[in-house]
């Protein structure tokens, strides 16, 4: 079966063309004037980009005493909705390890998912099996390990595990993720701030301020350095993380920051409604900033010092959230967005003139695939490519509301916010699987693990590099050596 897009305009990160589209199965066959395939698919007046990645999702993720609401079938359809055609998701090894882990994610993922999906795995200690097992993990199709550098006395890891863990990452040629927030302090200011009465959302938010991010920022992409390896910091949400990255990046560092979409649009102030479930229902970490972080975030979006925009989408319900009542430190910290990641990013960013259309194109997709190691299967349009698409309707408008989302989550954190700019049609892998005001519904199971393979180039070079420049003992012949000593 051949289908072709007609009439609209490519979008890519690169340029922006006039050209059809010929998909023939699940990939792109050729891209020219006048095509002709079996269907036709109308893209006049609509912008032809690669369909979103999403590449820091917690759907179903067991955390503080719960487990995120979101599910795979919900979350991934809830993504195709707004243009989003892959997640890389985030498997959390429990006491039987990483291939558990793995096993796990898998299994509810290929069962559940609408759309495709990855998984990073993630490090939360240091012993010889979670280093045999991180071969096998790369074997197994997956580049990425993340890092928590907050969450003390559960996820998180110490320096010393984290730079056995970069380490290691760099013999395999895999990439570290991090999410960095001082976790030792976090729990002292916790600890303070419930000390002296302040038990609401915004003790979360006064327990985690942007120097506790930009300090850990800093350390990881030190220790990254002297591993030799490259490294991801994940939900960069302030000018000191932010600052960090660019100072490194100037240096010749290869670091990548990946703010999120409700870090760019929503602010601290979130956190002061008197309305405790409203401000409760916006618990995640790090917290909403003020204004002048989201200036600094997309800066760093325009200036190419941060490169991607994701969600970290890990929803819990208002009764989850309710179970830090009296106690902030309980409130199980996550929001959502992979519904409304590229329809606000458009209206905030292109419509506004922060971005470019083809800056919003590389920063949802295009810089992520390479990141990830997938380009250009994923995240471009060229012949060979997925035929993962979205046919995007820069006239479609609507208000975020949660009566009418996809994710079966009770609210929106975006509730209310006017969007311009929408998929008139998604694709994935040449199905059309979301076509506005046509009921899509989900199909389950379609999603398919896409495998990762460990980089070729960049960890080479940051490892070439390193032992070029590592310091080596100096060869001295014996006069000039002292004598008698
Ligand atoms: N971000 C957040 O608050 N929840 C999900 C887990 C994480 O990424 O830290
Ligand atoms: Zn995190
Ligand atoms: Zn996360």
């Amino acid at each position: 079966m051949s289908t072709v897009i007609k009439g609209g305009t490519i979008v890519a990160a690169d340029r922006s063309y006039e050209a059809d589209i010929l998909i023939e199965g699940e990939t792109i066959k050729a891209i020219g004037p006048d095509l002709k395939g079996e269907k036709v698919i109308d893209a006049a007046g609509a912008l032809v980009m690669p369909g979103g990645i999403d590449p820091h999702t917690h759907l179903e993720m067991p955390f503080m005493g719960t487990t995120a609401a979101e599910t795979w079938e919900s979350g991934t359809f809830a993504g195709l909705s707004g243009g989003t055609t892959m997640v890389v998701d985030f498997a959390i090894p429990n006491d039987k390890g990483m291939l558990a882990a793995f096993d796990d994610w898998y299994g509810r993922a290929d069962r559940s998912a609408s759309g495709d999906y990855s998984f990073h795995m993630c490090v939360t200690g240091w012993d010889e099996r979670t280093f045999d097992e991180m071969e096998t993990i790369v074997g197994r199709g997956i580049n990425t390990f993340k890092h928590f550098m907050a969450y003390k006395g559960a996820l998180m890891v110490n320096d010393d595990e984290m730079f056995a863990s970069f380490q290691r990452c760099a013999a395999l040629g895999a990439l570290p993720l991090v999410h960095a927030e001082n976790g030792d302090i976090v729990a002292a200011l916790q600890q303070k701030y419930m000390a002296a009465g302040v038990t609401g959302p915004e003790g979360h938010a006064y327990s985690r301020p942007p120097e506790v991010e930009g300090e850990a920022t800093n350390r990881a992409i030190m220790i990254a350095d002297a591993a030799g390896v490259p490294v991801y910091i994940v939900h960069v949400s302030c000018e000191q993380a932010h600052e960090a990255i660019r100072r490194a990046r100037q240096k010749g560092m290869r670091v990548y920051g990946e703010p999120l979409i409700q870090h760019l649009v929503l602010d601290e102030t979130e956190y002061f409604n008197k309305d405790w479930d409203y401000a409760a229902r916006r618990v995640m970490s790090p917290p909403f900033r003020d204004k002048s972080h989201q200036d600094s975030l997309w800066a760093g979006l325009a200036a190419g010092s941060l490169q991607i925009v994701a969600t970290d989408h890990c929803s819990f319900t208002t009764e989850q959230k309710r179970f830090g009542l009296g106690n902030f430190t309980k409130i199980p910290n996550g929001t959502g967005g992979i519904e409304d990641r590229m329809p606000v990013l458009w209206t905030k960013g292109v419509e506004t003139g922060r971005l470019t259309e083809n800056e919003f194109v590389a920063v949802t997709s295009t810089n992520i695939a390479k990141a990830l190691n997938i380009y250009p299967r994923k995240g471009a349009i060229v012949p060979g490519a997925d035929a993962d698409l979205v046919v995007w309707d820069p006239k479609l408008s609507k208000t975020i509301s949660a009566a009418s989302q996809k994710s079966i989550i009770d609210y929106n954190v975006f509730e209310g916010v006017q969007v311009s700019g929408l998929p008139r049609y998604t694709l994935s892998r040449g199905e059309v699987v979301w076509s506005d005001g046509q009921n899509s519904t989900p199909q389950p199971g379609r999603g398919k693990f896409i495998p990762r393979k460990p980089f070729p180039a960049v960890n080479k070079a940051v490892s070439k590099w390193k032992e070029l420049t590592a310091p080596r003992a100096v060869t001295r012949s014996p006069e000039h050596m002292p004598i008698g000593v």
